[in-house]
């Protein structure tokens, strides 16, 4: 188990991190998600021991991972973190890069498993290409490789998936959440990308504020997200007073509505005007405003023009759903 116990940090005199506490199981998935700059990346070094701490503890089984101060190369050695920069060495091929921490003892196994991890990343054709010359999302594909094929116990990704394109990431994730899941390491990944959180983690915790403020499975946190902040993250939502929603209803309290959830009708329901459109491929995401001026963002299957009147709505299993938990922005 990697615990993560009581761990405070500040830069300079700046609170990043107060009191993180997490239990992380061995070949578990977890995701650290939230806004920008709430120190997703700094808890992951921190993890890995680039950091010193002044209060609390990284424990991997009962072994402490320390900081810089203690370590003469800063870094756990079962343990490997995948950066922002990456950390290629640029000079050297595609293969060789991959290749370099695997034992020349055992050529056969060598080359067998770059070319398993070159097929991984989609990037067999480009082996005896050196790596200054690749583009920024090949070279992120070639730093997931690297770091796999040291075969760490516990991987940290930090956003490991944000230079790539659409088109190849959502293979490469499978590709990579399957590998990690197949030889039983485990994995902590720092995103604010859903799609990277949904299919592939065991859970999730949220930072916010400097704390963890949710933690969950999943689809349970994306299904009855506590606040606002929580449900953005996994996409458009609204947070709405239920008498607006049902005006029968005597009570002021706000339950979350992702834009997905809205339907749209002709003659019943909230009336509301459409300010803006915004086609997305599979549907159009309309920005709205109430008759009291609240923004609203709901999701059309057809254009919608400027000003026209529609009336919204949304169903009573879903409110009741909501109700179960409470939106407390
Ligand atoms: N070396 C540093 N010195 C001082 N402040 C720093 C340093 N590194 C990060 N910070 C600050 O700490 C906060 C958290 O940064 P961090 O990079 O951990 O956030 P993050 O959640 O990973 O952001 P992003 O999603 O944009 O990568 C930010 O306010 C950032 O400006």
């Amino acid at each position: 188990m990697l615990r993560i116990e009581n761990v405070s940090f500040t830069y300079d005199k700046d609170a990043i991190l107060e009191d993180i506490n997490l239990r992380i199981q061995r070949r578990e998935h977890v995701a650290i998600i939230g806004e920008s700059g709430c120190g997703k990346s700094t808890l992951l070094k921190i993890i890995y021991g680039l950091m010193d701490l002044e209060q609390g503890g990284i424990f991997w089984e009962d072994e402490a991972v320390l900081g810089p101060a203690f370590n003469l190369v800063p870094g756990a050695s079962f343990m490997k973190y995948l950066s922002q920069d990456f950390d290629l060495m640029p000079f050297i091929t595609v293969s060789e890069n991959i290749s370099q921490y695997l034992s020349v003892f055992y050529p056969k196994e060598l080359e067998e498993r770059t070319h398993e991890l070159l097929e991984m990343i989609e990037m067999t054709e480009f082996a005896d290409k050196k790596v200054k010359n690749l583009s920024g999302g090949q070279q992120q594909r070639v730093a997931l490789a690297r770091v796999l094929a040291q075969k760490p116990e516990v991987l940290l990704l930090d956003e490991p998936f944000s230079h790539i394109d659409n088109f190849l990431k959502n293979s490469l994730r499978r590709n990579i959440f399957k590998y990690l899941k197949e030889n039983g390491i485990t994995c902590v990944v720092a995103t604010h990308d859903y799609e990277d959180v949904l299919p592939f983690t065991d859970r999730v915790f949220v930072l916010k504020d400097k704390k963890v403020m949710a933690k969950g499975k999943p689809m349970d946190l994306y299904k009855n997200p506590k606040s606002l902040y929580v449900a953005s993250l996994f996409g458009e939502a609204n947070s709405i007073s239920i008498d607006v929603l049902k005006s029968y209803a005597n009570t002021k309290r706000k339950i979350i509505v992702y834009a997905h959830e809205f339907r749209i009708s002709e003659t019943s329901g909230i009336p509301t005007v459409v300010k803006t459109c915004y086609a997305m491929g599979p549907f159009y995401l309309v920005l709205g405003e109430t008759e009291d001026e609240a923004k609203l963002f709901f999701h059309s299957p057809v254009k919608l023009e400027p000003e026209k009147k529609v009336y919204l709505n949304v169903s009573l299993e879903t409110i009741n759903q909501r109700l179960q938990t409470t939106a407390s922005d």
